[in-house]
């Protein structure tokens, strides 16, 4: 029995590596640029990036404003019942939801070779020399660009490499459950509760809260309802929670969310490691949970893991990205984060991947979810909002990973992201202080360093100050 779900597995697994070769997604839109990296350890060279003009080109092309939706023949997406978008202006929605059955089965949850590939590889280093204040954060970014100020007064770059960049990013925290999730010791529901709302209280505007997994595969999020029961009262923020199936919907319903996650995959073995099926019986299950969730008005947000590699099949063709996230736009996700699950993305995949991708969804719609498994993530959120994104995850201390990609680090830290955006003149309404104390409250909770590069120096200038007092 276990060996026949190894070779289901194995055997899932050269199909897509055969799949590897296809240019051309199911909707026979072309992909533009599709580079190949020999392995993940070998990223690509700079002179594969395609030029500036074609990003600005990029750009121009998929701005909701530039195309209409309806060009993609996609229909429209809803929010609480409603047509919506990012910003979460919205009108009626027509969009029909088909019937599904449920053929589960199970399988093998296969992750060696990814914890094998992966601890051949040390994570970037966490210390810093840097050492600026608040105020010089913004001060020093003066200097290295020419600044005008946009319509918020705020600074705002306007030199060729920040021609582009959007004026506001949404920041999407997933610390909580991303971060959490990924634990060896099961945090106390109080912990999680007190890191929520000083997460909310910092000014996020997406605070992922828990899980609505399965206890037995993910027991640090167990206490999923509590968290919820908890949460329910806290106002300044949307808490939306993961769902993998309908079970966990219902669940999730119940305890009061009122916004819920998917979560697919463009690998089909990383699909069977984390949710026990593959990419079409997970896409079953999740027009199952958009069908019902429609029902409730309750707006669903779509992941896609392993958007430029996995664990086990290493690199990840952007046409496949491109399929899986048109089908979960396509079924009703208002909102599509692309997750670079083990981190080993570079702006030299990254870029073809978005291209791919914007080809088939608006870039309004897609948010980008970097892990920095290999220091990459800033870099890669430089491209993308360079490519018009517009709303980035993070977590909070960086803290994360995911439980089945073995070895990968967590997610890109809030601060280090939001310090960035502040250099660059980008408003996001977070207040960097109070985000460095959550980090701190939760680093410390853990009992090791805050994980954000920005955060401990920082923390070390503000400590220096204090001793000449
Ligand atoms: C998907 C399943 C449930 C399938 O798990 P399964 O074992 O195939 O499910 P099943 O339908 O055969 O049910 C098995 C048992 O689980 C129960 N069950 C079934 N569903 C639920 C539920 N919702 N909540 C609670 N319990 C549930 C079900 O009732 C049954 O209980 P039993 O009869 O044995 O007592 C399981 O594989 C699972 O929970 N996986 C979760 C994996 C996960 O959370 N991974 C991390 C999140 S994804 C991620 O981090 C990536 C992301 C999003 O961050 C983006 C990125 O970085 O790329």
């Amino acid at each position: 029995m276990h060996w026949n779900r190894v070779r289901r597995a194995h055997s899932l697994w050269c199909k897509s590596l055969t799949n590897k070769t296809h240019l051309h997604h199911p909707y026979n839109i072309p992909v533009l640029h599709f580079i190949t990296m020999s392995s993940l350890e070998e990223p690509l060279a700079f002179d594969k990036l395609p030029s500036m003009s074609t990003i600005d080109r990029i750009q121009r092309f998929s701005s909701g404003a530039c195309r209409p939706r309806d060009d993609f023949g996609m229909g429209h997406r809803w929010i609480e019942g409603r047509d919506c978008s990012t910003s979460n202006s919205c009108n009626d929605d027509e969009k029909r939801f088909g019937k599904e059955s449920f053929p589960w089965r199970r399988h093998t949850r296969k992750v060696s070779e990814g914890e094998l590939l992966l601890r051949n590889f040390s994570t970037s280093g966490r210390s810093s020399t840097v050492s600026v204040t608040l105020r010089e954060s913004n001060k020093f970014q003066e200097h290295k660009y020419s600044t005008i100020s946009n319509e918020n007064g705020i600074p705002h770059s306007s030199n060729k490499i920040s021609r582009g960049i959007p004026k506001f990013v949404k920041m999407v925290e997933v610390g909580p459950r991303d971060g959490l999730q990924n634990e060896k010791n099961i945090v106390p529901t109080s912990v999680k509760v007190e890191l929520i709302q000083r997460l909310v209280s910092s000014g996020l505007p997406v605070v992922e809260a828990t899980s609505f997994v399965s206890p037995k595969w993910v027991p640090q999020l167990a206490d999923a309802k509590d968290v919820m029961d908890a949460v329910n009262t806290i106002d300044g923020a949307r808490l939306p929670v993961l769902t993998p199936n309908l079970k966990g919907f219902e669940a999730a319903v119940s305890a009061g969310a009122k916004e819920v996650a998917i979560f697919a995959s463009a690998s089909e073995s990383f699909s069977l490691s984390n949710i026990n099926c593959t990419i079409e019986e997970s896409l079953l299950r999740y027009r199952a949970v958009t069908t019902a969730a429609k029902e409730h008005s309750i707006p669903v947000r779509g992941y896609v893991s392993c958007v430029v590699g996995c664990p086990v099949e290493g690199a990840v063709p952007p046409s496949k990205v491109a399929y899986v996230v048109r089908e979960l736009y396509d079924m009703g996700c208002f909102e599509i984060s692309l997750g670079d699950t083990i981190g080993t993305g570079t702006p030299g995949s990254v870029v073809p991947m978005l291209e791919a991708v914007m080809a088939v969804v608006p870039a309004d719609k897609l948010a980008v979810h970097f892990h920095d498994t290999y220091g990459q993530a800033l870099a890669n959120i430089l491209v993308s909002l360079q490519m018009g994104i517009s709303i980035v995850d993070s977590s909070i201390a960086g803290l994360g990973g995911c439980p089945y990609a073995k070895g990968a680090s967590g997610n890109v830290a809030t601060e280090d992201v939001v310090y960035m955006l502040n250099g660059l003149g980008v408003k996001t309404n977070v207040d960097l202080g109070k985000l460095i104390a959550a980090g701190d409250f939760i680093s410390k909770h853990l009992g090791r360093p805050n994980g954000s590069k920005a955060a401990v120096a920082l923390n070390r200038r503000i400590t220096a100050d204090a001793s000449k007092i």
